[in-house]
Order: structure tokens, then sequence, then C-alpha cells
């Protein structure tokens, strides 16, 4: 997978994209993430990436050209990507879009920032998307979220050990089971017996147990909605 990031501060991606699973799945090839300053598609002497609003009102709004440009020079060649933009109202992120993006050949991800971008840019744009109902300074730490998520997915990304974890729990929206390692008591704090029983048909009902039971105190939604796409077993559902 491709992934070109359009922001106009390409600096905070430098440690996302050097460090952990995704800094080696870059390193290693698996995927390609190329991080481009709009500013770089700019024409006039000062650069100039933001305009005051038309019809008044408060902060500045990314202007269309300097995106275009980019968007134009960016697709020349190779596949066209599937565009997405981070912003406070868009489509909520999760998991299930996570898995429809990894499956993307190419994606672009153009990063809001100010009051928001033009409203022509939206015509380059294939879905918008929000991490959550929060406004922040601006969309990068949203690309980056998305990036993990979508990155992660990608086979061969992550090692043996990590992928195993993405079993049917995770891709289906349920909260984890609860971990231990050693020591097996620590401040009075025991781990439950199952687990130390080596007996793994047991522990994984109970690690299945222990997951259905969280999701319904604490996300109850996900279960019905589970329930609804009949993506529960009879034995789960009990
Ligand atoms: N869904 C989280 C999110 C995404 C983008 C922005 C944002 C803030 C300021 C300017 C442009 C985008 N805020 C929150």
């Amino acid at each position: 997978m491709r992934i070109d990031v359009l922001t106009v501060l390409p600096g905070l991606f430098d440690c996302f994209l050097k460090e952990g699973v995704i800094g080696k799945a870059i390193s290693s090839g698996k995927v390609e993430v190329k991080v481009h300053n709009i500013r770089d598609f700019t024409t006039d002497k000062h650069r100039v990436v933001d305009d005051v609003p038309y019809g008044g009102g408060p902060g500045m709004v990314l202007k269309p050209e300097p995106i275009f440009r980019a968007y134009d020079e960016l697709t020349k060649e190779g596949e066209k990507p599937y565009v997405l933009l981070t912003e406070p109202w868009g489509e909520k992120f999760n998991q299930e879009m996570a898995v429809e993006l990894s499956k993307k050949p190419r994606l672009m991800i153009i990063c809001g920032r100010y009051e928001g971008v033009d409203e022509r840019v939206k015509s380059l744009v294939d879905r918008e998307v929000s991490i959550g109902d929060y406004v922040l300074t601006g969309g990068e730490l949203p690309a980056m979220v998305i990036m993990d998520a979508v990155l992660r997915l990608i086979p061969g990304v992550l090692g043996n050990l990590e992928s195993l974890r993405a079993d049917s729990f995770s891709d289906r929206g349920l909260l984890g089971y609860p971990n231990y390692t050693r020591p097996a008591e620590f401040r009075g704090m025991k781990v439950p017996e199952v687990l130390l029983s080596g007996h793994h048909k047991k522990i994984e009902s109970w690690r299945k147990e222990q997951s259905l039971r969280k999701t319904l105190e604490r996300r109850p939604e996900i279960i019905e909605n589970l329930k609804r796409k009949g993506l529960l077993t009879k034995e789960e559902l009990e």
C-alpha cells in the first residue's frame, strides 16, 4: 500500500513514521508513506496556503489551489488514490472502516487545519473521516490514528506473534480480555487460576466470556449491533 499525506505541518509525522511497527513496515518496504507539505505546492513568494473566509467569520480557510496542485502532481502516474479528508464532522472511523481502507492499493489523506478546507477541495475527496466528536487543532493526529489502524492490518506488517491478536474479537469491535504476565502474584493480586492451568480450551472460553462481558458492560451497542448482523455465535449469546 502507498499513502500520500497532504499537510501544512509535515514535521508532526516524523516520529510516527520512524518508530515501532509503522516505522519497521516503512523501512522494510512493506508499505510506502510519503508526507507532502502543502506549502511546497504554492507558487507565490510567501507560500500562502490559507486565506480569510468569504462571507466573513473567524479564522482562516485552507486555499484550494495548493491542494489541487499537490493532487494533480501526485496522481500524474500510478493508481488513483482513495482520498480521505480528516474533519471533526466526518464519518466516524472504526475498525470496520480500517479493514475496508486496508484493502485499497493507494490512499491519500488530506489533513484539515485552521477552520477547515475550502469546500471545493471536497470534489477530490472520497471520504470525510472523523475519529471522534471533538475538535482538535488540526487533522494530522487523526491522520496518524487512521494510518496506524490501517497499516497494522496490511499482511506482513505485524510480526507473527502480534498478528495472532487480530482475531475474530478485535475485528468485530469487541473489547479485549484481561492480560497478565509474570509474576503469578503481585502485591497480593493473583493471576486468575485458569490462565495458569495450561488448559487451552478453558483459557479460550474464559477469554471469550471476559471479552463479551466487558463489551456488554461498557459498550452494549456493539453487542446489539453484532446480534443484528448475526455475528455472534449461539454460545456467545448465552
Ligand atoms: N475527528 C477529529 C478531528 C479531525 C479534524 C479536526 C480539525 C480541527 C481543526 C481544523 C481542521 C480539522 N478536528 C478533529
